[in-house]
């Protein structure tokens, strides 16, 4: 089913997710859930805290065809580079903004696939980004977060008026 995606600056953006303590039937259904919503709206990456489920599980599809589906149950950054690269990023629950973020340009990640099995993988470019990006939602932190105070108010304004508009 499609959930609801939330939008910053909503306050449940910014609590801490925790483990999943069993990967079970829930957590299956949950990430075909959000699967089906980032395929949706549409993105490469989700993270549970974004349709308000604050437990650790990110899905990821970064390929042309939307048919590489990563599911990352309890991931962790086990390893970053020091050397780092800028990327244009964007979030889908903060439509519309889009600004440039410096963050590792390589990171080794491990977490629990569906079946509670732990697998590691090596990720450089745009499947560097988005695991960093849905690890900083995994720990209530929104990209726009990384920018100055200045811009973080002009996209408050902007926001709230396309709120507004849409009201
Ligand atoms: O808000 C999210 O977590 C999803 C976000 C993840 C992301 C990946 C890479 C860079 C920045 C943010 C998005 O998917 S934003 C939409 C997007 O980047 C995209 C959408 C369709 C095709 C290609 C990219
Ligand atoms: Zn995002």
């Amino acid at each position: 089913a499609l959930l609801p995606i939330l939008h910053f600056p909503d306050p449940r953006l910014h609590k801490v997710a925790k483990p999943v303590e069993q990967v079970d039937d829930r957590i299956r259904q949950l990430v075909k859930d959000m699967a089906e919503t980032m395929y949706d709206a549409p993105g490469v990456g989700l993270a549970a805290t974004q349709v308000d489920v604050h437990e650790r599980v990110v899905v990821i599809d970064i390929s042309e065809e939307g048919n590489e589906l990563r599911v990352l149950i309890n991931p962790e950054i086990i390893w970053k580079s020091d050397d780092t690269q800028v990327y244009e990023e964007g979030c889908l629950s903060v439509p519309g903004i889009y600004d440039k973020v410096e963050r590792a340009a390589q990171v080794k990640v491990k977490a629990l696939n569906e079946k509670g099995e732990e697998y590691t993988f090596d990720a450089d470019g745009l499947l560097a980004v988005c695991v960093q990006h849905e690890l900083d939602h995994l720990m209530g932190k929104v990209f726009v977060e990384h920018l100055s105070s200045l811009k973080q108010n002009r996209i408050k304004t902007k926001i709230r008026k396309q709120a507004k508009e849409k009201a």
